[in-house]
């Protein structure tokens, strides 16, 4: 029996588990991690966190977000709770990317990261999740850094954290299931310290429609989705800059309903009038901080 027409026969007995090559399908399972014990006694420096960094207030606006994540009606694996000093682990979205075919493990370009890749492999053998293969050193990838544009085309910005070796073995892996995958240079932007993905300068809100800053999204990525006739709303400047991008890091959890860190009126305004639902949660010690939003704080395991 043809491989394809095997798990659509699982699915039937068993409901999907595992799936996801779309930015903004509606949101099933997602995997997180609290950031409680990992931020826990996290150095503010060694991390490049800014000074509005509090773990306390990280850890209740992080419990906020996940409240609005499952009360979008997505359940929420757990990765193992441990005071490890994985700071950075609470940002789930970087170490894994998940396909239809099952999850791809791959290589974090920022070294106090390295080892969190090992964390989602276990999440995901316990889940019963599928790998599909994984991404080695030399090569680096962050998950930050893909955006399906749809389900048989992948971008990956090439930049600090993701570089040409990665993208070329995520190349070799998807390209027998028929994906094509586009590397896109990244601009240096605030520097090597600083993280600057893909997914700070667009945030797809729905499969034709997608919150942008143009002025720094690689050019050739922003004629791809204008060919594909992507509509770009256009997040506000001043607010862009004011929170360091994460104005612009927007959770859909189903088409055109979205969760945003709170206080960035006129991008909200912008999304809304382009037929959006946007919710909203306290986020400066968490995200502005920390240098992640919404997105970057859920890993997709099933859209569907
Ligand atoms: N997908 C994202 N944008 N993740 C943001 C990660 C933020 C984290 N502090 C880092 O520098 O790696």
């Amino acid at each position: 029996m043809p491989l394809a027409r095997r798990e659509d026969d699982l699915n039937l007995q068993t409901g999907k588990m595992f799936g996801s090559q779309s930015m903004a399908a509606p949101l099933k399972r997602v995997l997180m991690r609290r950031a409680g014990s990992a931020m826990h006694g996290a150095d503010r420096e060694t991390w490049h966190y800014g000074p509005g960094f509090d773990a306390e207030r990280a850890a209740k606006q992080h419990q906020a977000l996940a409240e609005l994540v499952a009360a979008s009606g997505a359940s929420i694996e757990w990765l193992d709770d441990a005071q490890d000093g994985l700071a950075d682990s609470v940002f789930t979205h970087d170490p894994s990317l998940m396909t239809d075919h099952g999850a791809l493990i791959l290589s974090m370009g920022k070294a106090l990261r390295r080892t969190e890749p090992s964390l989602h492999e276990a999440a995901y053998s316990r889940m019963g999740v599928p790998i599909l293969g994984r991404v080695e050193e030399p090569g680096t990838v962050e998950g930050g850094d893909c955006v399906w544009v749809d389900a048989k085309t992948l971008a990956i910005g090439r930049g600090v954290r993701t570089n040409q070796h990665g993208i070329q073995q995520v190349a070799n892996l998807l390209s027998p299931l028929g994906i094509e995958v586009y590397g896109y240079d990244l601009p240096l932007w605030h520097g090597e310290d600083a993280c600057l993905h893909l997914m700070s300068v667009i945030s797809p809100l729905a499969d034709d429609l997608a919150l942008v800053y143009a002025p720094l999204l690689p050019a050739a990525f922003y004629q791809m989705l204008k060919a594909r006739g992507i509509k770009l709303v256009e997040g506000d400047a001043e607010e862009f800059h004011l929170s360091h991008g994460l104005s612009l890091n927007v959770l859909p959890t189903a088409p055109r309903k979205v969760i945003a860190v709170a206080g960035f009126p006129k991008t909200r305004a912008a999304m809304e009038a382009a037929g959006c639902t946007v919710e909203t949660f306290e986020a400066d010690a968490l995200c502005i901080a920390c240098e992640g939003g919404p997105t970057c704080l859920t890993r997709p395991v099933l859209r569907q």
